[in-house]
């Protein structure tokens, strides 16, 4: 199988500055190679210790910004263990042909990590080129295998009981750093959660599908790097350690005048920073037939209504979102929180048969079926316990507000996710 042109994020700790010199060049040059994500260390005085490299690599593999990544520290082992604690990433420390070559066809690994104190230069270089040529074969014997790592991996992070349920939360921005403590401290699954911001500076300017990452990081770390007192951007995000960061919610549209251009440069950089970005939007008016018919019948006159006020909220909603993801890599995972403002703080979530028309018509559009990575559509305003269920499995999760800030309902509402017994009082 031929190889495409990779792009492809090099980073190393002191240890392994001078390999990764050498190899950032000769990856910049190749013909296999679209384009290098320089993520540092620029010379051994810089410190920084190898996870936090290797994390934020694996996390740029993990989103889909770039397809490999090539890790080096003294061994080359730290950097494999650290990139493989992000979900998605296998990593392998490899130092011999053979090995280079199982890595990708058996083990569709994304990730080579080496040793500067280990290997000869030459060899980590020669290693480097003939990484580049290996694809892996989806229509293999090892797909099937490493199918069952990804399913290990999903088991292992799942909330309950043999249900799945991927739970992030989004703390304030001064609990950030404790909650991403408290959290990797926690027993599992409780160290499986993810952690959400709730908005960042719209830094940066570039459009991610089409521009592309030169060796030496000239541009990319300058934008999140820039002049922007008094914001928080993705960058500082992701070095804390979140992995989810939510741009474009009605307050903020609202109250500090966001727009579409914001939350699409929000995205970009969200995005460029190896995170996954949840992109609020909804329609702001409230259409008569959209209210909750909870208790009441249908009639056909009343499913025509919902029809048209599902198609009229989906043509607002569907504006919000081509704003956004037409600006980012196909391949980037992306959340959608459908969240009609009207819905936000009332009494009632808005109707199940209006959010499954809206999401529906959402999910079917050019836009997210063009798509090539996963583009969760989640639902918010007003969610509480007992809307999962008649949401009919059209809707890949819900977004909690109020109801979240209750234990015993926000538990509730995991395990009607999950389809697992709520065994609570
Ligand atoms: O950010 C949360 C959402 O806007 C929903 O809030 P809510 O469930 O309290 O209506």
């Amino acid at each position: 199988m031929a190889a495409p042109k990779w792009k492809i994020a090099i980073g190393c700790d002191d240890a392994g500055v001078s390999y990764k010199t050498a190899l950032l060049a000769d990856l910049s040059s190749s013909p296999l190679v679209e384009s290098v994500t320089d993520l540092g260390a620029a010379s051994s005085t810089d410190k920084t210790a190898y996870p936090h490299v290797a994390a934020r690599a694996a996390k740029l593999v993990a989103s889909g910004t770039v397809d490999r990544a090539l890790l080096i520290c003294g061994t080359g082992l730290g950097v494999a263990i650290a990139a493989n604690k992000i979900k998605g990433v296998r990593a392998v420390t490899a130092h011999d042909s053979f090995s280079v070559e199982r890595a990708v066809l058996s083990n569709n690994a994304q990730v080579l990590c080496m040793g500067e104190r280990v290997v000869g230069l030459e060899l980590a270089r020669r290693l480097a080129r003939e990484w580049l040529g290996y694809v892996f074969d989806e229509g293999s014997a090892s797909a099937a295998k490493v199918k069952v790592i990804g399913e290990y991996e999903a088991g292992e992070g799942g909330l309950v009981g043999e249900g799945e349920a991927y739970t992030f939360f989004i703390p304030s921005f001064l609990s950030l750093p404790s909650a991403v403590t408290t959290v990797a401290s926690a027993p599992a699954p409780a160290n499986s959660l993810l952690i959400g911001a709730q908005n960042c500076a719209p830094t940066g300017d570039d459009d991610t599908t089409t521009s592309s990452s030169s060796a030496g990081g000239e541009g990319e770390e300058s934008q999140d790097l820039g002049p922007y007192t008094g914001e928080i951007s993705a960058y500082s995000l992701a070095e804390v350690g979140c992995a989810i960061v939510e741009i474009g919610h009605a307050e903020r549209r609202r109250l500090f005048g966001e727009t579409d251009e914001d939350v699409r440069r929000k995205a970009v950089a969200v995005v460029r920073n190896g995170m996954v970005p949840l992109v609020c939007v909804g329609e702001v008016d409230r259409p008569p037939a959209a209210e909750d018919h909870t208790g009441t019948s249908t009639g056909e006159d009343e499913k025509g209504e919902e029809g048209g006020a599902a198609a009229a909220a989906a043509a607002a909603v569907l504006r919000q979102v081509n704003a956004v993801l037409s600006h980012l890599p196909p391949n980037a995972d992306v959340i959608l929180a459908y969240e009609p403002v009207w819905a936000i703080g009332a009494p009632a979530p808005a109707s199940a048969e209006h959010v499954v028309g809206v999401v529906k018509l959402v999910r079917g559009s050019g836009v997210v079926q063009g798509r090539s990575g996963r583009t969760r559509i989640v639902y918010g305003g007003a969610a509480g316990p007992g809307l999962w269920g008649k949401l009919g499995g059209e809707v890949d999760g819900l977004f909690l507000g109020r109801f979240a800030h209750r234990p015993e309902q926000f538990v509730k509402m995991v395990c009607e996710v999950a389809g697992v017994e709520w065994v609570g009082e």
